[in-house]
């Protein structure tokens, strides 16, 4: 049965980078593949969205909703995206129900710091933005989640192709 991976986590965790790797291991076993990813969804659809916790929920249930069109045309799904709250994690498996697999990308802080791959921590260093997340903004450690992948101890490589071999086995 085709399923939506769901990878959160922190920004710079590593989301996007594993989900580009996973989605070209999932196509080349000829399966067909779409990537969710937050920061490309809040530049169309999810435009009038902004960070506050009742935005970012409904940014997390509006891509639950886009993400069930997709399997119900056979696709695997990957969606990026920090989720920060048990209750928007609960609201996306509601609406996935058992297709639903939550992977949670853990990367510490310190690290996502120093990756900084758009600069961002720098910017809310410079108080130029607010309400970041893991900052001023929370994060809940997953409770529920079917798999902890820490990025500080592999490439981007081996956690795509740790999360296909569970999936494959799940
Ligand atoms: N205040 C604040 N907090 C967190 N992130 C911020 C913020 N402002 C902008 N950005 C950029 O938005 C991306 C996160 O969007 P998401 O849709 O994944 O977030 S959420 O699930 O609704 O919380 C996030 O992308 P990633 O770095 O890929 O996670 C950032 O590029
Ligand atoms: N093991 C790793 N896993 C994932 N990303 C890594 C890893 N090591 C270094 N990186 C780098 O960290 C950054 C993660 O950024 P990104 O994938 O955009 O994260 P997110 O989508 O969670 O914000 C990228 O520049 C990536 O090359």
């Amino acid at each position: 049965m085709n399923k939506c991976i769901w990878l959160l986590g922190l920004s710079g965790a590593g989301k996007s980078s594993i989900s580009l790797e996973l989605s070209k291991l999932i196509n080349s076993q000829g399966l067909k593949c779409k990537v969710l990813d937050g920061d490309t969804l809040r530049k169309g659809i999810n435009e009038n969205l902004g960070f506050s916790n009742e935005d970012r929920f409904e940014n997390v249930r509006r891509t639950a909703e886009i993400a069930k069109l997709f399997l119900d045309e056979g696709y695997w799904v990957i969606v990026a995206m920090i989720t920060p709250m048990e209750a928007m994690r609960q609201k996306s498996r509601e609406i996935l129900k058992d297709r639903y697999l939550e992977i949670f990308i853990d990367t510490p802080l310190q690290i996502c710091m120093e990756r900084d791959p758009k600069g961002l921590y720098q910017k809310v260093k410079n108080n130029e933005i607010q309400h970041f997340t893991g900052i001023d903004s929370p994060f809940e450690k997953p409770n529920y989640a079917h798999l902890t992948i820490e990025t500080t101890h592999e490439t981007i490589m081996e956690s795509a192709e740790k999360i296909k071999m569970f999936v494959n086995s799940n």
